[in-house]
């Protein structure tokens, strides 16, 4: 189907379009909202929501199929049309009975929503018959989406096939080759490869090569069902690069349906725009944080109960939508403010951030080391309002009791600081979390506690930071190379120098982390200004 590209740099565009005032209902990204608006050329005022259609059985206990879908993609904050191919009897026990809705009529629900509904994202389960993936690409044919992401659901978690032989073939001629992404467990690879034995990570590899091979962009397969670990890991195949999710597992019979709604979380953040690599993080971030609220509950007298979607709505648990979902390009230009030259300049935080903004900013993280906690919250909720209405991301240093009381975009903290991994399990599965790299070691320990981006420095000498090792540009690309994560640059940088940072050509270093020369300086506006003008210089050179 083809769909998002990434350019070296990607220059966010909130800075040259959003003006100051400018607010969004609902909290959602700017760039994300003028995205879809854009294509509602019909009817340009109207705000379209991100939709994803689910093409999947029904599942009358309500774990697993539509319903999972259902659930996962409200969570997610995102709409969902739904197109029926079986009804299932079913409950926690087993599968008791399955009717399959007869071709043309699923024909003429795909036709329906389709042709009227114009989902972003389709998202496939159970395809019961080789009739029903025919007509299925044929519809995708004649209604194109932006994603397809095909869970090849053949059978259940109880063990109940749910799709025979015939429809393996049509997987893997007609389907597959038109996924974005495929997410088989173990069962599902070994079945597509012709019973192929996936017993250790080696072999989730291979049979993620192979089965990129029948065509889709990516795979995922997933590996909860290996036996030896004790965490669960998946491995993502994207034809080149091999990128693994690793996390521990939740002890928890309440596992039914984590497929169909790992799947359709993934579609969920492509519908509002993400690339694939970071919607598969989010979504298995999002499906960890809703295992791990839910194992207690009990639900049926079955092996393997539901678990719960929505658990922001019962108990102010982490995990639903942030403001922001994490545009790796926002670290273009991230200001991060210092409260002794604040004072130096006789200026508030808010004002020193609100020009920041102006000058061309495009994340802010205040870094307020002397402040007393009442007074940095105040701070924080009155930067807040101010990043929302610019639609700049803002996130606290250090601090993660201030970053949860004000709601925060996220935080940032280095090796001495709360470890990453705890820090994502206090803030859940969205927000945005940086980490301090100056080895590669440290750089592959952040990805695997779940950091969205990483800090390197200090590249050049800095007075900011007291005693802090400089690493220099070789010490930044080293860490750069060990890590897929987007990296900021940070330590002694300004418009001197902006540039043979920018230029060392390394594709996940996204951009410049500055203090003093922003906020060490007569008017902060300019100097932003300055430093935007360097950096656009060198992404267009780079280019
Ligand atoms: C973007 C960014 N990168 C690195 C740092 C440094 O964080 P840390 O190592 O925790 O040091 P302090 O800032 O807490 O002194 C940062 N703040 N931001
Ligand atoms: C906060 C911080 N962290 C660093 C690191 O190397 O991790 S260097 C640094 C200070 C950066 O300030 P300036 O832009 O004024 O040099
Ligand atoms: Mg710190």
């Amino acid at each position: 189907m083809g769909f998002y590209c990434s350019l070296v740099y990607s220059i966010p565009k909130n800075i040259c379009l959003l003006k100051p005032g400018f607010t969004l209902a609902g909290g959602h990204h700017f760039n994300q909202v003028s995205k879809i608006k854009a294509r509602m050329q019909d009817q340009p005022d109207k705000v379209r929501v991100p939709h994803v259609l689910t093409v999947a059985g029904s599942d009358s206990g309500a774990g697993a199929g539509i319903q999972a879908d259902l659930k996962a993609c409200a969570a997610r904050g995102v709409y969902c049309s739904t197109v029926i191919t079986a009804v299932t009897a079913q409950n926690t026990v087993g599968v008791q009975g399955v009717n399959v809705v007869p071709e043309e009529f699923v024909a003429e629900q795909l036709k329906s929503v389709l042709s009227d509904m114009r989902p972003d994202v389709v998202k496939t389960g159970m395809l019961p018959s080789a009739g029903i993936v025919n007509i299925l690409c044929q519809s995708l044919q004649e209604f194109p989406v932006q994603a397809l992401v095909v869970d090849p659901v053949m059978v259940s978690t109880s063990g109940d096939v749910l799709a025979g032989s015939s429809v393996l073939a049509s997987f893997r001629d007609k389907l597959l080759p038109m996924a974005d992404v495929v997410t088989p467990n173990l069962k599902e690879a070994s079945a597509l490869l012709g019973g192929m034995l996936l017993e250790s990570l080696a072999d989730m590899r291979s049979a993620a090569k192979s089965i990129h091979e029948f065509g889709p962009r990516y795979v995922l397969v997933k590996g909860g069902d290996l036996p030896v670990s004790s965490d669960a890991v998946d491995v993502l195949y994207d034809g080149n690069d091999f990128f693994e999710f690793r996390a521990s597992r939740v002890r928890t019979s309440n596992t039914h349906g984590t497929g169909c709604s790992l799947a359709s979380s993934i579609a969920a953040e492509l519908a509002k725009g993400l690339p694939v690599i970071s919607a598969v993080k989010v979504a298995k971030r999002f499906i960890e944080s809703a295992l791990e609220y839910s194992k207690d509950i009990h639900i049926g007298n079955g092996r393997q109960g539901p678990f719960d979607h929505l658990l922001k709505l019962k108990n102010n648990a982490p995990g639903l939508c942030a403001a922001y979902p994490f545009d790796p390009s926002s670290l273009f230009l991230y200001a991060v403010t210092d409260w002794r030259m604040n004072r130096k300049w006789g200026r508030s935080i808010t004002d020193a951030v609100k020009a920041a903004i102006e000058g061309g900013a495009t994340i802010v993280q205040l870094r307020e080391k002397e402040a007393e906690t009442g007074d940095f919250l105040e701070s924080a909720k009155a930067c807040l309002e101010i990043c929302r209405q610019y639609g700049v991301p803002l996130l606290i240093n250090d601090r993660v009791d201030v970053a949860l009381a004000c709601d925060a975009d996220g935080v940032h903290v280095g090796q001495s600081d709360m470890p990453a991994q705890t820090v994502r399990a206090l803030l859940g599965p969205d927000k945005i979390i940086g980490v301090s790299c100056k080895t590669p070691e440290q750089a592959q320990q952040a990805w695997a506690d779940g950091a969205d981006y990483i800090g390197s420095g200090g590249v050049y000498p800095t007075n900011t930071k007291e005693n802090n090792r400089t690493i220099g540009l070789d010490g930044l690309k080293t860490v750069c190379s060990a890590s897929k994560l987007p990296v900021v640059a940070i330590g002694g940088i300004g418009i001197s120098n902006a540039h043979s940072v920018m230029e060392l050509q390394v594709p996940n270093l996204r951009g410049v982390a500055v203090v003093s020369a922003l906020f060490d300086r007569e008017s902060i506006v300019t100097e932003t200004q300055k430093l935007h003008k360097v950096l656009l210089e060198s992404a267009v050179k780079v280019r």
